[in-house]
Parts: structure tokens; sequence; C-alpha cells
């Protein structure tokens, strides 16, 4: 018999996620996840199961505390799962000891933060190779491909600054362009328009856009921000731990998908 479970309303069945592997770049299946407050146990993920494809942008929003940045820290390595199966590429992170996983951190994963964590003491350049420093790799190759970087963003001129001699937007730029360092299979970025005015937004989800089109990212990003959302190829919507709804943008103009967007929150919010 198939298992199906029902969210919400959207019906997921685990072989509809089993039979699109062979493109995924992530899996997630099944994802359970408690915390422990002194004697009370609170079940935070209860059964998240979703799929991101190679070269696909994707978003979660939900409501605060529906389980957004607990799903993206235990795709990230940082906190392990309590049950369920995440696959990235294809390795399954729960059969890995702690050695692979922070090689899975360092090597596949790229990370994009709210507030973008440039070391002031190290040029644009130096920044975005940190990565491939901190995993031994750096080197000419890694410098040739930093140029690279440089180049797609739109930031050679600037790659001898130092973070206090550049804009916002450069900023945000090479923080993306540090993602890509060490050519991860999959972009994680959390709130990264969180303390953004709208054309800083705009800039953040340009390098978002580029980093998929020119080099084939993927890029998985938790956001409140339909606008940031909008843009993406599918927003996954969380609520209480579970996926609630997922929305495909396909063919949509992005105003249009942002306005799907906003109503499904507002239901969410009647029900
Ligand atoms: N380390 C922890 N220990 C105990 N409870 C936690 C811990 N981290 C998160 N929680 C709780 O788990 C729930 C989900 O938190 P999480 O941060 O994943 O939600 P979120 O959807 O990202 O919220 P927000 O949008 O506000 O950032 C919340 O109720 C939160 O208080």
């Amino acid at each position: 018999m198939v298992e199906t479970e029902r969210r919400g309303e959207q019906l997921i069945s685990p072989f509809t996620i089993r039979e699109r592997k062979e493109s995924s770049m992530l899996t997630v299946h099944n994802l359970h996840k408690s915390y422990q407050v002194g004697k009370t146990t609170y079940e935070v993920l209860k059964g998240v199961s979703l799929e991101v494809g190679k070269g696909e942008f994707v978003a979660v929003m939900g409501p605060s505390g529906s389980g957004k940045t607990t799903l993206l820290n235990c795709i990230s390595c940082y906190i392990p799962a309590d049950s369920g199966e995440i696959t990235l590429g294809n390795r399954q992170l729960a059969k890995l000891d702690e050695t692979a996983l922070a090689s899975v951190r360092n090597k596949q994963l790229g990370f994009v933060f709210q507030d973008f964590l440039l070391l002031d003491g190290l040029t644009v350049q130096q920044n975005i190779l940190l990565p491939a420093i901190i995993g031994g790799t750096a080197g000419p190759a890694m410098e040739q491909r930093a140029d690279q970087l440089c180049q797609v963003f739109g930031i050679s001129a600037i790659r001898e600054k130092y973070p206090a001699e550049i804009s916002g937007g450069e900023k945000q730029r090479t923080a993306v362009a540090r993602a890509l360092i060490n050519n991860p299979l999959l972009i994680l970025a959390d709130e990264p328009t969180g303390n953004l005015d709208s054309k800083s937004s705009r800039a953040v989800i340009s390098s978002f856009e580029q980093a998929k089109q020119s080099l084939e990212a993927t890029i998985f990003m938790v956001t409140h921000d339909s606008f940031a959302a909008s843009f993406c190829d599918r927003v996954i919507i969380l609520q209480d731990g579970v996926v609630w709804r997922v929305l495909e943008k396909g063919t949509l103009a992005r105003t249009t998908f942002q306005d799907q967007l906003l109503d499904a929150i507002r239901e969410m919010g009647r029900e």
C-alpha cells in the first residue's frame, strides 16, 4: 500500500519524492526534531518531506516558530534530527561521522547569513577565498575561481578593498561569491534580506539569480519576505512543523506569484 500523509491541503507521497531523486540535490524525508527544555519535550518538526532539484531556487516561508530555522540547521548538519532522512547529492547525512559532516559543511554547502559575516581584516578576495582556506584547498586554481566569481558578480574592481571600504550591495555580492567558492551542491540562505531595504534585497536576489543562471547553483532560502520569495521557482510553506503547502511559480509573472503567496499566507492565518 502506498503510504501518503495529508499535510494541510497537500498530499505528499514518499514515492513521489523518491521518483524525483535522480535530479535532486536535496531530499528531506519524514524529518522529525524535538527540543528538550527541562522535563518538557517540544516537537518542532513533525514529519517534513521536501525535495530541491539541481539548479532550483526554493524558498521556505511560514509563521514565526513554524520550524524554518530548525529545518535549515538540520540540513546544515548543525543539529541532528531525531528521525527521518536528509540526502544531499547522493549522501545520506545521518550515515556520516563528525569528520565527514564537517567536510560536507565546508565543501558541499555554501552559507549566506542575514548579516553576511564578512571578516573586516580580510579583503574582498580573501573573504571569498575563506572557505577554500579553511578547507585546505586554497591555491592558484581557487584564486582563479575567485576571480571568475568576482567577474560574475561585478566586484572585480573592489577585490583588494576591505569590507569597511565597500557598499552594502558589494558586501552582499561578496557574501554570495564566498558561498560559491567551493562549488557547493547547495547554498543555504537564512533570511538573507532580513535587515535590508527593498533596493538591497533586490541586489541579494539578483546575486542568487545570477548564481543560478551562470553557475547552475541550487539555492534553499528561509525567508519571511514575500518579495524575495516571489523570485523563487518554488515556495514551501511550513506551519506548525509540517509542510502546509507548496506553490510553484511556473510561468506566472513575479507580481502574480507574490499575490498568490500573500493570499496563501492570509488563508493560513484564517485556519
Ligand atoms: N535550541 C532550542 N531549544 C528549545 N527550543 C527551541 C530551540 N530552538 C528553537 N526552539 C523552538 O522551536 C520552535 C521553532 O523554532 P525555529 O527557530 O525553527 O522557528 P522559525 O520558523 O525559524 O521561527 P522564526 O521565523 O521566528 O525565526 C520555536 O518554538 C522555538 O522557540
